[in-house]
């Protein structure tokens, strides 16, 4: 008997932002792009993406962070449902309601994940029975990070990061964000690194086995102590408070910080839960931040939260 795809009319998928526990950057490539060996951790704040057939595309955007964020044809998660739709020769249009809770132009890979949340709410939506390796091949080609906020947990990335392998981790890891106010953006944070590094020879970028022993025996301490952002200088360069909040961070009694990606959120790793408070309240309190958060990683890449007729 062959199974008909069931055509829903409303699918709903959670997606996490990320942070990059390890971003080693390598020699710019020909193609402007940056070989990197990172390893990428999703963490429990989200973005929900909710799809539904319409007559026409179209985009809403609630939420807290949605400001800044554009509300029309340009958005990441249009274009990442727009790109399935061709590439699997669908021409039914969908409307797509994003809420925004990650930190936008943060460095956790807001509008990636996004876009990751469209791909698999479209592909469900749709009854596309996609191999994984395809719908990946897709994410890909909109963007470096979008591979890896599909699958989530904790990540290899290499190549310019869209190519993922899981890694092997223990334990839960508590984590407190400090927002800041202005964003950056990934290309001038890269342009930034190179500007710095003009005059060094930069090899190619490898993972820290120190790092990865840490996770596969889930050794909080041990993972503090090798955190590593070669885009970390580039990202104070451009935004030098960065420098007095990861001070802050780290005197207020955080195991380990660094600055997420290409910034300018900073990340703080801590023992538990109620450290994690603590430190979210003494940063908010201080004034240091303009604003924390506070999540658990690891956590599962974009998830359906319901498919259901309504
Ligand atoms: C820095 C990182 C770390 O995970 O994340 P964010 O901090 O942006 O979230 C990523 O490398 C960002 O990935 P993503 O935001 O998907 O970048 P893309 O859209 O692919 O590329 C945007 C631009 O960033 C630069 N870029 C990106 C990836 C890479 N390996 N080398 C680069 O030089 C290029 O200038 C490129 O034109
Ligand atoms: N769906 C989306 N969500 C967030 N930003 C988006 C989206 N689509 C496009 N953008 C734009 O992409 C830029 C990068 O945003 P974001 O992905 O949140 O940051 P980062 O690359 O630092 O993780 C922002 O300037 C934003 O305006």
């Amino acid at each position: 008997m062959t199974s008909v795809p069931v055509l829903l009319p409303r699918v709903s998928v959670r997606v996490p932002a990320k942070v990059n526990l390890e971003l080693r950057v390598g020699p710019r490539r020909a193609d402007g792009y940056h070989e990197l060996a990172t390893v990428y951790q999703a963490v429990g704040l989200y973005d929900l993406v909710e799809v539904t057939h319409a007559p026409q595309w179209g985009i809403e955007l609630t939420g807290r962070t949605r400001e800044g964020v554009p509300g029309d044809a340009s958005n990441l998660a249009v274009r990442a449902a727009q790109a399935l739709a061709d590439h699997a020769g669908v021409d039914t249009p969908v409307h797509l309601r994003v809420t925004k809770e990650i930190p936008v132009a943060g460095g956790m890979a807001g509008g990636s994940a996004d876009a990751a949340g469209a791909l698999v709410a479209c592909a469900r939506l749709w009854g596309l029975d996609l191999p994984a390796a395809e719908l990946e091949g897709i994410a890909a080609g909109l963007g470096s990070d979008i591979p890896f906020l599909i699958s989530g947990g904790t990540a290899l990335g290499s190549g310019r990061g869209e190519h993922v392998v899981p890694v092997l981790t223990r334990g839960k890891y508590h984590w407190v964000f400090a927002l800041s106010t202005q964003g950056l953006s990934t290309p001038s944070v890269y342009a930034e690194c190179d500007r710095l590094r003009a005059a060094t020879d930069v090899t190619a970028p490898e993972p820290d086995q120190v790092l990865l022993a840490a996770l596969a025996a889930g050794d909080r301490d041990g993972l503090a102590g090798r955190l590593a952002n070669d885009l970390q200088d580039a990202a104070i360069s451009l935004q030098p408070d960065l420098g007095e909040v990861l001070e802050a961070g780290l005197g207020f009694g955080a195991l380990g910080g660094i600055v997420s990606g290409s910034g300018p959120t900073v990340a703080f790793l801590v023992r538990n839960a109620e450290a994690a408070i603590d430190l979210a309240v003494a940063l908010a309190a201080s004034g240091t931040a303009a604003d924390v958060r506070r999540a658990v990683g690891p956590v599962p890449g974009a998830t359906i939260e319901a498919a259901a007729a309504r």
